[in-house]
C-alpha cells in the first residue's frame, strides 16, 4: 500500500510473500517505508509483523526451508537480487531485538565490536565513535565512568540502550526494532520511546509493537497486518482515529487480538 501524501520512501515491499517450512506466513504485502520517520507494525500475536520485520535486511534466510518471493526495495534496489553483500545489507539496515542481548564484554567493546569489524583501529577514532554512539543512544551520561566493565553489569533498560548504541554505531540508514521494550520497565520504556523519536532526524525506523498505546505515541505510520496480510496502512493518527477497515477498528479498540 502507497501514501497518499508527498514522502520520501526508504524502502518498501513489493508483493512480498515468505514461507516458512510450506506455510505462508507473508501473503503478498506491498508497503512503503517513509525515510527519516518511524512506522509501527501492529497487529494480533503470529500475524506475521516480525517476519516482514526481519524481511527489510534478509534476516529470514538464517531460519531454515524459508522461501520469500517478490520484492524489498532499499534506496530502489532490489535487497533480494542476487550479488547483495549481506553483511553490507546488515550494515544498512540494522535490527534490534525484544530481548537485550549484548556481548559478554565491556560496554566499550559491544560498541566498538562493528567498528572494529569496518577497520577502524585508531584508539582515538575508536574513542570519538564510541562516545558519539552512547551519546545518541541517551547512555552514555550513565556509563562514561564505567565504560570497562562488562556490559552484563548493566540494568536491562541499559543493556537494550546499549544494543541501540551498537546499531547505530556503525552508521545504518535503516533501524528495525523488533518489540524493543516489551521486556523493559516502564520507565527505561520511557527512555526508549523518547531515544525512537529523537533517533528518527537521522534513521530510518520501522517498530515492531504489540502495545497500542506505544504505537501511537512513538510513531508516524502504521500498518495493521492480520494472518499474514497487510489490512491497513497510513498515518498513524488516521489508523488511531478513524480507520478506514472495520478490521483495524475491531483490533485498536480490543474487540479482538
Ligand atoms: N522459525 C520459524 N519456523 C516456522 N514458523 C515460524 C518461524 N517463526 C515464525 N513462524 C510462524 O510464522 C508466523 C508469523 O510469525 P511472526 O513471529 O512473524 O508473527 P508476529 O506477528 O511477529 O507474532 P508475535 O506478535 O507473537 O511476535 C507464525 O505463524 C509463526 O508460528
Amino acid at each position: 500500500m502507497s501514501l497518499d501524501i508527498d514522502v520520501k520512501i526508504k524502502m518498501s515491499a513489493h508483493n512480498l510473500s515468505v514461507n516458512f517450512a510450506g506455510k505462508k506466513v507473508l501473503d503478498n504485502i506491498s508497503l512503503d517505508i517513509p525515510a527519516n520517520k518511524v512506522t509501527a507494525l501492529i497487529g494480533p500475536s503470529g500475524c506475521g509483523k516480525s517476519s516482514l520485520l526481519r524481511s527489510f535486511n534478509r534476516m529470514n534466510e538464517l531460519l531454515e526451508d524459508t522461501q520469500t518471493e517478490g520484492e524489498v526495495l532499499l534506496d530502489g534496489s532490489n535487497i533480494y537480487r542476487a550479488g547483495w553483500d549481506l553483511a553490507e545489507l546488515r550494515r544498512r539496515v540494522g535490527i534490534v531485538f525484544q530481548k537485550p542481548n549484548p556481548f559478554p564484554l565491556s560496554i566499550y567493546e559491544n560498541v566498538a565490536f562493528g567498528l572494529r569489524l569496518q577497520g577502524v583501529n585508531s584508539a582515538r577514532e575508536l574513542d570519538v565513535l564510541v562516545c558519539d554512539a552512547l551519546e545518541k543512544a541517551a547512555l552514555w551520561q550513565e556509563v562514561k565512568h564505567r565504560l570497562y566493565e562488562n556490559a552484563l553489569t548493566l540494568s536491562g533498560g541499559q543493556q537494550q540502550r546499549l544494543v541501540i548504541a551498537r546499531a547505530i554505531a556503525i552508521e545504518p540508514e535503516v533501524l528495525l526494532l523488533d518489540e524493543p521494550a516489551s521486556a523493559l520497565d516502564p520507565i527505561s520504556t520511557l527512555k526508549i520511546e523518547e531515544l525512537i523519536y529523537a533517533l528518527k532526524q537521522e534513521y530510518t525506523i520501522v517498530i515492531v509493537t504489540h502495545n497500542m498505546q506505544q504505537a501511537a505515541r512513538v510513531s508516524d505510520f502504521t500498518a495493521f497486518m492480520n494472518l499474514g496480510q497487510l489490512v491497513e496502512f497510513n498515518a498513524t493518527n488516521k489508523i488511531f482515529t478513524d480507520p478506514n477497515e472495520s478490521q483495524t477498528e475491531d483490533y485498536i479498540t480490543g474487540r479482538f487480538g
